[in-house]
């Protein structure tokens, strides 16, 4: 029997993320072949017309597993009864800018729209973060919609993940889907941890031990991977919109349809204290998911040089809490 349709939002639909991860949910990529859909799209009355633009290649493309859009800048509208939420709109960093930069602009925002989400999706709505500051966006969406479980309020922090899997097998010159494992730890902002600590590559071999060289490892890797963001902009002069688009998509299939036995990912998720981490943030974990629920994986070791790069990262999110409780308040 055919599956009911899953309705997903997208905000900031006709931006430059938007534009690259419309088509994917619409072809299957995040809930699977076999799952229908009702896209969703917000954008704000400026993009109207390329949103309607947007609407109208969606029409074109003949997708077979979408059975309906609805294109608004009319928050409520967007957001009533849908199940997912990819939450990209907001105003992008632009070469030079620092992520501090776009906060004020951000933080007002993902306010409104939380009350939006709670008033009108799904009660058991999922949703992602990805405008940036993420972290802390998918924090004070949390606070302003105190009804949706802090367990179904989570940013992206996949695309550092993919990064960092993506450097590895670069290095190794072996194929990406042989390396798992890895975490991102923190913010996704150039204070995150790309870990490798407990990394594999074909199943067992430790990535440390393959790459023989921890000098890199502990320098040149994190620091490519933390950088990469605005490594992509100072290329495209543009954001890393197919990257962050089919991130998304890995974010929210693991999720919903959960992550392969013995592999991890990384997620931003509510810190509830695990390895010594601020309760109170979203912080970026190894997550495993099954039935619709992530679960942060348990009793991995921690030395003494992750332990710095953690508590650094934690210092950052806290700071970025309270500015933007300052922002909010202004
Ligand atoms: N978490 C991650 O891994 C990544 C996050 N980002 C962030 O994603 C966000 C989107 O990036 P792009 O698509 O490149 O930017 P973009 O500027 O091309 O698109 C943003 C869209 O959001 C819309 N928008 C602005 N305010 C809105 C509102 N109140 N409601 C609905 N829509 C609104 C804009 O009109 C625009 O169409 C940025 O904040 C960027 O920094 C980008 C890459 C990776
Ligand atoms: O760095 C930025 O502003 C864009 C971003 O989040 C990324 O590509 O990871």
């Amino acid at each position: 029997m055919a599956k009911d349709p899953v309705r997903v939002l997208v905000t900031g639909a006709a931006g430059q993320i938007g534009y690259a991860l419309v088509p994917m949910i619409a072809r299957g990529v995040m809930l699977g072949a076999d799952q229908p859909v009702i896209l969703h799209m917000l954008d704000i009355p400026p993009a109207a017309e390329a949103l309607n633009g947007v609407k109208m290649e969606l029409i074109d493309a003949a997708f077979p597993l979408l059975k309906g859009i609805v294109a608004t800048t009319d928050v409520a509208e967007a957001c009533k009864d849908v199940n997912i939420a990819v939450m990209v709109g907001g105003f992008p960093r632009k070469e030079g800018m620092e992520r501090k930069d776009v906060m004020s602009k951000n933080v007002s925002i993902y306010k409104g729209q939380a009350s939006a989400l709670e008033q009108y999706a799904a009660k058991n709505v999922k949703v992602l973060v990805v405008a940036n500051p993420a972290n802390t966006n998918a924090l004070i969406l949390k606070e302003f919609a105190p009804s949706i479980p802090e367990k179904n309020i989570t940013c992206l922090t996949r695309l550092d993940h993919n990064r960092a899997l993506g450097q590895i097998a670069e290095r190794l010159n072996i194929p990406v889907s042989s390396v798992k494992n890895v975490i991102i730890w923190g913010n996704h902002s150039s204070t995150q941890y790309p870990d490798v600590y407990h990394a594999v590559i074909d199943g067992d071999k430790p990535v440390r031990a393959a790459i023989a060289d921890d000098a890199w490892l502990d320098g040149e890797f994190i620091k490519t991977v933390q950088q990469r963001g605005a490594a992509i902009i100072k290329a495209r002069k543009l954001s890393s919109a197919l990257s962050a688009a089919s991130s998304a998509c890995d974010h929210i299939r693991d999720w919903v349809l959960g992550t392969p036995e013995g592999t991890w990912v990384s997620m931003g998720v509510y810190s509830d204290g695990s390895y010594g981490v601020p309760a109170g943030l979203i912080y970026s974990f190894p997550v495993t998911c099954s039935d619709g629920v992530w679960s942060i994986v348990q009793g991995l070791a921690v030395n003494e040089f992750s332990r710095k790069k953690l508590d650094d990262t934690a210092e950052e999110l806290a700071a970025e809490k309270q500015l933007a409780y300052l922002c909010i308040n202004e």
